[in-house]
């Protein structure tokens, strides 16, 4: 029996990455899409190193709708068909909404926002021409249920995210592709390195003591691995998750409750 394939935007490292690698030992054929060709590479080879698993990798900026488009129809020439979606790519930056440089703001949605958009886009133009169905799966964010000081055009575009999902699963069911999304609260990844690091130097603190007091508002008193958040992506594209579509969960480790 071939293969499911699945494409994983953002997943030459973090929570991308993790997501291909949980993937790829389930048995799905993994194309590793990402802006950075070197590690895309890298992951790629790491998957097909393992015993029976496939993976070939893919430059792609989510940014730009003909790039996205061009990645699907790649990915389908190259193993025959499309099963499952996954817009995981997304950056994210610091700063006051009064201090944001424009050019930023803008890059921020058009990668976190319209790449979704682009992705689902794409994705659900395939399926429908295969008369497969599908899944897809979008990368939202705590930010996307709660806004935060400092993150104002990244929690826009999340909660943009959430609500684009949903009509998305709307629109898709007759045509059997779900949609759904994951909340990710604090994951150790470069991404959140980065804001742990501008968040410190805004406050005139140390980075340690940052992260120190992010990791103290999570009830299970621990920051996520991109594992952690691999595993909910696993159940979401499985059959287990068939009759769930138009949901967002969260995998915090008790930061908020709603
Ligand atoms: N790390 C965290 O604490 C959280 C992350 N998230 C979301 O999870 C997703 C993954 O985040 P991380 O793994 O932490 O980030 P990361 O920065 O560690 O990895 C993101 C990957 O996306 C790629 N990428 C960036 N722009 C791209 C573009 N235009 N086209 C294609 N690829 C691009 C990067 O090259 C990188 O490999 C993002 O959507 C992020 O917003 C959500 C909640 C928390
Ligand atoms: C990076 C991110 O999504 C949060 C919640 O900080």
């Amino acid at each position: 029996m071939p293969k499911k394939v699945a494409i994983i935007t953002g997943s030459g490292r973090g929570i991308g990455a993790a997501i291909a690698k949980q993937l790829a030992g389930e048995g799905y054929a993994i194309a590793v899409a990402d802006i950075d060709p070197d590690t895309a590479d890298q992951v790629a080879n790491d998957i097909n190193q393992q015993d029976n698993q496939t993976a070939r990798s893919y430059v792609v900026d989510v940014a730009e709708r003909d790039d996205v488009f061009r990645l699907v129809n790649e990915v389908v020439q190259d193993f025959g068909q499309l099963d499952l979606f996954v817009n995981n790519a997304g950056i994210a930056f610091i700063a006051s909404i009064v201090d944001s440089n424009p050019e930023e703001v803008k890059r921020l949605l058009n990668v976190n926002l319209l790449g979704t958009f682009w992705g689902i886009q794409a994705a659900a133009t395939q399926f429908k021409k295969q008369g497969t169905g599908g899944k897809i799966i979008n990368a939202a964010s705590l930010a996307s249920v709660e806004g935060s000081a400092l993150q104002g055009a990244y929690s826009a575009s999340k909660f943009a995210i959430r609500g684009l999902g949903q009509s998305a699963a709307k629109e898709l069911a007759p045509d059997h592709i779900t949609v759904n999304a994951y909340d990710p609260g604090i994951v150790l990844t470069p991404l959140r390195d980065g804001i742990d690091e501008t968040t410190a130097k805004l406050k005139n603190t140390t980075f340690a003591e940052q992260r120190q007091g992010v990791v103290d508002e999570i009830s299970l008193k621990r920051a996520a691995t991109p594992e952690d958040v691999a595993q909910v992506i696993s159940f979401l594209a499985s059959p287990k998750a068939d009759y769930i579509t138009g949901q967002s969960i969260l995998i915090d480790g008790g930061m908020r409750f709603h």
